[in-house]
């Protein structure tokens, strides 16, 4: 086992490392320390933090590993992902596994042991719903993959909070909610300007299913969803002004450019749609978070 981990070239390692998904790691991450800011009132325990947050991102970029060794024949068809390591056999899938598979016991040794039991099954829970529910189940056979495997993607808030108070509060739920409705929008817009890869791959998604109309139709409603369910926060009072103008702002932009889409499609603006709902959820979690530290200037 020491000696296939050991045996690894500095490239392979960098082609592993592009297994894990980075960039989309990085903004689960980010969403998951917003998540434990959010929690606590005052100064949160930085050790704690820093565990989980490390914990964290160490088993989503497992599942993202996972996730590419199991589909690395149909990642071979599609343009997109036909460079990744595990698709054009530049790291073999036992070296695959067992580097996901340290990551993922290192992940939990940390969440177990720093964290709380809760973290790290719920993160557990997280890593089978991308890697086994989504990965093997859904995305293969029905084209409702993603807003039924969405819920492991929404996890990363949630988990945050959990991490800092040990329990499930009515405003994880609510930041759970914000990236599930985010999702639809997010992944549509990109397998619209991207159908021709997942029509050769086989893969049933909504604009390959159901076509561009259709597909246009339904970021739409999901995306006048997430402006309501945006809005929710304020409502309850758990979210001030500031957080309420960037709300209405980077909804009213994302509706406009799914609106744009569905009046008159074209993939460049499917792909500017798909980059603004990278910018749009970013934004959004720094507001949560600015308009949770201004709360508590103005208090004090
Ligand atoms: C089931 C849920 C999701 C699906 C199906 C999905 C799908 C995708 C796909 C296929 C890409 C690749 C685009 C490309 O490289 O051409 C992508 C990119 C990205 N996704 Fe998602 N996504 C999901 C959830 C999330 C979540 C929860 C986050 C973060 C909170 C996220 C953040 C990102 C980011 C930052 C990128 C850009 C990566 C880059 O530029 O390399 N996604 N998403
Ligand atoms: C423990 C924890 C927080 C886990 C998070 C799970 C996770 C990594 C969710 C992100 C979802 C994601 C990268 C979807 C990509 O879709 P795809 O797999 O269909 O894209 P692809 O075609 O690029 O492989």
């Amino acid at each position: 086992m020491a000696s296939l981990t050991f045996s690894l070239h500095r490239q392979q390692w960098r082609a592993l490392w592009q297994l894990t998904k980075p960039r989309v790691v990085l903004l689960i991450v980010f969403c998951a320390v917003i998540g434990m800011l959010l929690a606590v009132p005052g100064q949160p325990d930085v050790g704690r933090m820093l565990a989980a947050t490390v914990g964290i991102a160490l088993v989503a970029g497992a599942a993202a590993m996972i996730n590419c060794l199991v589909e690395r024949t149909i990642d071979a068809r599609m343009h997109r992902t036909a460079w990744r390591a595990t698709a054009r056999g530049d790291v073999s899938p036992a070296a695959t596994l067992l580097v996901a598979l340290s990551a993922l016991g290192l992940g939990m040794a940390l969440l177990i042991g720093l964290v709380n039991a809760l973290t790290a099954w719920l993160t557990l829970a997280t890593f089978a719903g991308y890697a086994i529910v989504y990965t093997l189940l859904l995305k293969p056979n029905t084209p409702q993959n993603i807003v039924i495997g969405g819920a492991s993607g929404a996890m990363p808030p949630l988990l945050g909070w959990v991490a800092m108070t040990g329990e499930v509060s009515a405003m994880a739920m609510l930041l759970f909610l914000i990236i599930y409705t985010w999702t639809p929008p997010h992944f549509w817009a990109l397998a619209l300007y991207r159908r021709d890869d997942y029509q050769r791959a086989g893969l049933p998604m909504l604009p390959v299913t159901h076509g561009a109309r259709f597909t246009t139709l339904s970021i739409v409603l999901y995306t006048v969803l997430l402006l309501a369910v945006t809005l929710l926060p304020v409502a309850l009072r758990a979210s001030g002004a500031l957080y309420l103008l960037a709300a209405l702002l980077l909804g009213a932009r994302f509706l406009w450019l799914a609106a744009c889409l569905h009046r008159n499609y074209a993939d460049e603006l499917a792909r500017r749609c798909f980059r603004w709902s990278i910018h749009y959820l970013s934004w959004l979690f720094a507001a949560l978070l600015l308009d949770h530290y201004l709360f508590i200037a103005l208090r004090f």
